[in-house]
């Protein structure tokens, strides 16, 4: 089974259009305000039009009010909600959508018990940044302490197209997540760079033998 990949925080037309000619799995859309890759419903709507079948549009919120949630729901129809905050299960389960939980890696210790308390959600985006703290930062956490949680691991922080191979032989994850590692700016995808980042997940798969 292929590492399966998700862009993060992609804001403009032409990136996702790369990114679906790439034949990966799904991207992400910021609509947490504080991020610098927040998108707007109208322009997220344009961009999860052009997602073929089988493509995921992905919804990332920090600790965002329900009502917004429900907004962005019903302007873009997302195929899955990424929380990156402190919700509880309970918040997260409450929109009746698929949802993934962002695990930030530097304020937890026991990533299992971490895990434990998302019965719900359908799977764990280990991030490297602190629980308050906003993700797409481009640092890593010492993969050695990622939990082995099967088809629920996505792997993200600080990824790049240098290291992944070495990130998706020590970990196996389901899938990996990328943002600044793909970037030249916040927001602003680099073609070569997003090439670069397929080519080497698919390198790594093959080189065990996945
Ligand atoms: O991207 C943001 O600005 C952001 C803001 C608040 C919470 C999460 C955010 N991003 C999450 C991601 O883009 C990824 O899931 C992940 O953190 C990977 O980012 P990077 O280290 O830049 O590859």
């Amino acid at each position: 089974m292929s590492t399966r990949i998700k862009f993060c925080g992609i804001t403009r037309p032409q990136d996702a259009r790369l990114a679906v000619d790439l034949g990966i799995e799904a991207i992400g859309l910021v609509f947490t305000r504080r991020s610098q890759r927040f998108i707007g419903i109208s322009q997220a709507r344009e961009i999860r039009r052009m997602l073929p079948p089988f493509m995921m549009a992905v919804a990332l919120f920090m600790d965002d009010d329900p009502g917004w949630i429900e907004e962005v729901i019903a302007g873009v129809q997302p195929d899955l909600l990424q929380f990156h905050g402190a919700e509880p299960g309970s918040f997260a389960s409450s929109f009746s959508r698929r949802y993934v939980k962002a695990v930030p890696m530097a304020s937890v210790d026991d990533a299992v018990a971490y895990v434990g308390l998302h019965p719900a959600a359908s799977g764990f985006l280990l991030d490297s940044h602190a629980l308050g703290a906003l993700g797409g930062t481009g640092e890593t956490f010492d993969w050695r302490r990622a939990p082995r949680l099967g088809r629920s691991t996505i792997l993200a922080g600080g990824l790049t197209a240098d290291n992944v191979a070495q990130a998706i032989a020590l970990v196996r994850p389901y899938a990996v997540d990328v943002s600044s590692g793909i970037e030249t700016a916040p927001g602003i995808k680099d073609p070569a760079r997003m090439r670069r980042f397929v080519e080497a997940v698919r390198n790594a798969d093959a080189a065990i033998g996945k």
